[in-house]
């Protein structure tokens, strides 16, 4: 049966009964975590690359206030729009907030068995990857796709902005 995609998008409260159901059921939790604010090619392959090195994919996304943080003039989209436009992906099976500047205490609540960044970050520097470890988890990356970035893609609208005036 085909969920509503914001059906999706869960409190934490929520979120982890049913991961627990899904580990219950033998199924491996992927989470991953990001800002996401204008989602691109690199997201999408690296997403659907996450959710099949394990059966579920969870992903962690910060907060408005979160992401101005780590992003001064950050995020172009608001939490509710990068939300359900993660949540509207296929692979993607649950759309997490969270507001801390990293999603450490996130990751220690969800226990995923596996944790997974693009490979723009060397593993040790992955938040969690210590946690899933002593859990007996995985903490891999994935290739990113070349060429691809939100800031790059902000940079070329000022380009071609600039080229209209
Ligand atoms: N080109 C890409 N290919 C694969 N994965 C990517 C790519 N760009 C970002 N990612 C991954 O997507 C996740 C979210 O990254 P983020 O939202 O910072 O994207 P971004 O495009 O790098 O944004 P920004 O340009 O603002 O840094 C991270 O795990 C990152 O490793
Ligand atoms: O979209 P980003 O900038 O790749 O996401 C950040 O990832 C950080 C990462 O998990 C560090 O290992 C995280 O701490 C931060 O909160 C953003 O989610």
């Amino acid at each position: 049966m085909m969920m509503w995609t914001k059906d999706k998008i869960l409190s934490q409260a929520k979120l982890l009964p049913v991961v627990a159901g899904w580990q219950a059921a033998g199924e491996k939790v992927v989470f991953t975590n990001g800002c996401f604010d204008l989602l691109h090619l690199g997201h999408v392959d690296y997403l659907e690359k996450a959710r099949h090195l394990g059966n579920r994919l969870v992903v962690g996304l910060n907060t408005d206030a979160s992401v101005s943080c780590l992003k001064p003039g950050r995020p172009l989209q608001d939490e509710v729009s990068r939300a359900r436009v993660l949540a509207s992906l296929l692979f993607v099976d649950a759309v997490v907030l969270f507001g801390e500047q990293t999603p450490l205490t996130l990751i220690e609540a969800v226990r995923p068995d596996i944790l997974v960044k693009g490979d723009d970050y060397q593993l040790s520097g992955i938040v969690g990857h210590e946690v899933v470890l002593q859990n007996g988890g995985q903490v891999l990356t994935v290739p990113l796709v070349v060429g691809y970035s939100t800031t790059r893609i902000v940079e070329r609208i000022l380009q071609s902005s600039q080229g209209l005036v």
